[in-house]
């Protein structure tokens, strides 16, 4: 009995001060990661909500506001429609305005590509975006796994006033799809891809359209959030291989102005230079 008085005793001494020093810790996880938290309460606390209230998915939802604040037939009003609401009610992973304008955009206009290759639609926001800056007589296959994303963005590159000759929606796995592109899709060089589909995904894929034999010397491959969440395995092997040059666009992540992302620039020159 008196060995249990003296150790709730000193239980209740020592509580307070390893608390207390516990708290300039938790301050500082608060305020370093204030905007990750900040990213887990819109992306996934208040998602849960909302899909719980409006027995809605996000991407509905989001569409829904398009559809009532854009005008069809103008790409750019869908894209402000999206983007106003990214920042104002819910976080959806598209690639944003900052990095939308100052690295996609230049860089389709500045390679002209006559064919692109889109892994990873959502809800076609990017694929609005590379669309209404192709040249004439372009094309861009845009490739989604999620039916209900691949529904709505249907509708979204439909609105947007595009045809399926110049956006060709393909719903499927990137790694089945992409075998695919040449025989079925008569595809035989991408000029451009733009990977934004799951990081893991980015490796394989690219060693497939390598082996695919659909990247030409010149052919540029930009792939979004190689920093957060991060591809490490795909910059380690583009960096070793020998086949790339590699330029890293270091920039936030989209919607979120605090948290440190960058997109990765590849161009493909054909040869191994280690050989
Ligand atoms: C980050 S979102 C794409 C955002 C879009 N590029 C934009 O900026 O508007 C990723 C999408 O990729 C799709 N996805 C993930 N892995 C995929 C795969 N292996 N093949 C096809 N789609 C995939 C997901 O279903 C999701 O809709």
């Amino acid at each position: 009995m008196s060995v249990c008085v003296c150790v709730y005793v000193r239980v209740r001494m020592v509580s307070p001060a390893i608390a207390l020093a516990f708290v300039p810790l938790l301050l500082t996880v608060l305020i370093r990661y204030r905007f990750h938290l900040v990213l887990l309460w819109r992306a996934v606390v208040l998602r849960c909500f909302y899909d719980w209230s409006s027995g809605l998915t996000r991407e509905e939802r989001a569409f829904e506001y398009v559809l009532t604040h854009a005008t069809p037939g103008e790409p750019n009003s869908i894209l402000d429609a999206f983007d106003a609401w990214c920042h104002s009610k819910e976080f959806i992973s598209h690639i944003g305005p900052k990095k939308g304008v100052c690295i996609l955009d230049r860089l389709v206009l500045e390679t002209s590509p006559l064919c692109v290759l889109e892994l990873g639609t959502h809800c076609g926001y990017s694929s609005v975006r590379i669309a209404r800056v192709l040249p004439v007589g372009a094309r861009l296959i845009t490739v989604e796994m999620d039916e209900r994303n691949a529904n709505i963005a249907e509708k979204v590159i439909r609105l947007a006033g595009y045809d399926d000759d110049t956006v060709e929606l393909r719903v499927g796995v990137s790694e089945e799809v992409i075998p695919r592109l040449r025989e079925e899709m008569g595809v035989d060089r991408v000029d451009l891809v733009f990977m934004d589909h799951w990081k893991r995904c980015y490796l394989p894929d690219l060693q497939l359209l390598e082996a695919s034999g659909l990247l030409g010397r010149g052919s540029v491959v930009l792939a979004d959030n190689v920093l957060f969440p991060g591809a490490p395995h795909f910059l380690r092997y583009t960096r070793a291989c020998g086949l790339y040059t590699l330029r890293i666009h270091r920039a936030t992540l989209e919607y979120s102005p605090g948290i440190q992302d960058g997109m990765a620039q590849l161009e493909y020159i054909g040869v191994n230079v280690d050989t």
